[in-house]
């Protein structure tokens, strides 16, 4: 921080940086994996970055939070048993235990710092660990996943970029894992970056995701605060004939309002349709 302002300069976006005002740096401290800071942002509410990559602001998460998991939730008919990976902030839990069907989400992150810091300066998001259906599991996602089989409906990868923790959570044998811990007809989305920044990297994730599942598409979302104003997901599923890009279940629209201020079914739709640089490496 120089200046009184926050600037997300990385290798990952070469020659361009997302720049945020800070008022008041909250938390800075060195966890055993990452570097965790927290600011009071003057416009974008409270900010959590990690080894000086923005994860999360107050004022844009919810796009993020609502489509990661609600993309992968209203592609199943009857999620009952969820896994979250990374999503240390707890915003995507509190995201899933909005369907009923839900009995049991478990959490999975490698950093404790994360969770501590979340619920100490995150409220609005750490809220998800509240709920009685939910229980949290520090340590390796890739380690969590190897010996659970047959086990959840919905597996939501809610990690960090490539480069750092999460990079074991971009190759193909964790994938593979993913495939063998869903139940048969289980859904799966995870972060998948950017489509003007990484389209190689996009490409070479859904070419390795078709080899293990039958359905596998791109969709993204619009989010200010992340490089480029938008990220994306991929969405992928063990049963053939389910189409991901129709919600399968939705809210009525009156639910959806109280619910979401991002989600819609409309919107399901249209995060899969891409623009043709990239739909032609991504079809
Ligand atoms: N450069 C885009 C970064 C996307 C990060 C998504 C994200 N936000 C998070 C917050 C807490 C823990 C894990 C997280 N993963």
């Amino acid at each position: 921080i120089k200046d009184g302002w926050f600037r997300e300069i990385s290798d990952m976006w070469p020659g361009q940086a997302m720049i945020l005002k800070v008022n008041q740096v909250l938390h800075h401290e060195k966890s055993k994996y990452q570097d965790v800071l927290v600011f009071e942002s003057s416009d974008h509410g409270t900010v959590l970055v990690l080894d000086n990559v923005i994860q999360c602001t107050e004022r844009d998460e919810f796009s993020y939070q609502e489509m990661i998991t609600h993309l992968a939730m209203n592609s199943h008919p009857n999620p009952k048993s969820v896994l979250v990976i990374g999503g240390g902030d707890g915003g995507v839990l509190r995201e899933v235990v909005k369907h009923e069907s839900v009995e049991k989400a478990i959490l999975c992150d490698i950093d404790e710092a994360v969770i501590r810091v979340s619920k100490k300066y995150l409220p609005g998001m750490s809220i998800g660990y509240q709920h009685p259906a939910v229980d949290v599991h520090i340590g390796d996602g890739f380690k969590f996943l190897a010996d659970r089989k047959n086990e959840f409906d919905v597996i939501i990868t809610d990690s960090s970029d490539p480069e750092g923790p999460a990079e074991s959570l971009f190759q193909k044998p964790y994938f593979e894992l993913l495939y063998g811990a869903l139940k048969e007809g289980g859904v799966i989305t995870t972060q998948a970056e950017n489509q003007w920044l990484h389209l190689p990297l996009i490409t070479k994730l859904k070419k390795d995701c078709k080899e293990i599942f039958p359905v596998v598409e791109y969709a993204y979302t619009t989010i200010p605060t992340y490089p480029s104003g938008q990220i994306g997901f991929m969405v992928c599923c063990k049963d053939a004939s389910r189409n991901v890009k129709e919600p399968l279940r939705s809210w009525s629209p009156e639910e959806e309002e109280k619910l979401c201020r991002y989600y819609n079914k409309e919107i399901h739709r249209a995060s899969f349709v891409l623009p043709s640089f990239a739909r032609k490496f991504l079809s």
